[in-house]
């Protein structure tokens, strides 16, 4: 099976086009005032009216107010929910929408646990732990902490780049990559050719 490629975290139209281009299966937008790829309402609804059919757009939350979810659903034409915070698996049940929930990987982290906790889960997506942020950091985990009998679909994140994203796929075999800083040339400006090179990689190694 191909590995899947979801970037995250656009800010402009003209970026997401780019990517929809080169053949990405999803978008990621994050509507969380902390980050600096946080985008408005607006310019969300802007991106995703822009895309062409079969890009599939994920929504970013963290922590969020389940009534701010539900603003941007109804503005915003979001397929998968992406909850990169504390939510419980009953927060992340609350919307009428598949989602992915986010694990911040240490070295105790029981993965098995986690995906019996959120079973519904349309996939586990695994980044770094980083104290004091909570995603989008460029840092990567060491994969060896990957292990279980996992059946979710996993999303490898955290520091991926053009330069590891074929290690990734011969190692880890995830379902999907997801990269946000890796392919950017300022924080929530993505660069074409890094975007390229990411696809170009996974798809050769996959
Ligand atoms: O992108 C952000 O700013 C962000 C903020 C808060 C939580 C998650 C965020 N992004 C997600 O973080 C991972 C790893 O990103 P990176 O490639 O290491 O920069 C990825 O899943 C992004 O979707």
């Amino acid at each position: 099976m191909r590995t899947r490629v979801k970037i995250c975290g656009f800010t402009r139209v003209e970026d997401a086009l780019a990517a929809a281009r080169l053949g990405v299966d999803a978008i990621g937008l994050v509507f969380y005032a902390q980050s600096p790829r946080n985008v408005s309402m607006a310019r969300a609804a802007e991106i995703t009216r822009a895309l062409p059919a079969f890009v599939s757009v994920v929504g970013l939350f963290v922590d969020a107010e389940p009534d701010w979810v539900r603003d941007v659903l109804a503005e915003v034409n979001i397929d998968c929910l992406q909850f990169h915070g504390n939510e419980s698996p009953e927060d992340c049940r609350l919307y009428a929408k598949p989602y992915i929930k986010a694990v911040r990987m240490r070295p105790d982290t029981d993965l098995e646990d986690i995906q019996a906790q959120y079973a519904d889960a349309a996939g586990l997506l695994l980044d770094a732990y980083h104290p004091g942020a909570q995603g989008g950091t460029g840092s990567g985990f060491d994969w060896e902490l990957i292990g279980g009998n996992l059946s979710l679909p996993l999303i490898l994140a955290g520091g991926l780049s053009p330069e590891n994203a074929a290690l990734a796929v011969q190692q880890v075999r995830p379902y999907a990559l997801d990269v946000s800083s890796g392919v950017e040339a300022g924080k929530g400006i993505k660069d074409a050719e890094k975007m390229a090179a990411f696809i170009r990689k996974i798809n050769q190694s996959t």
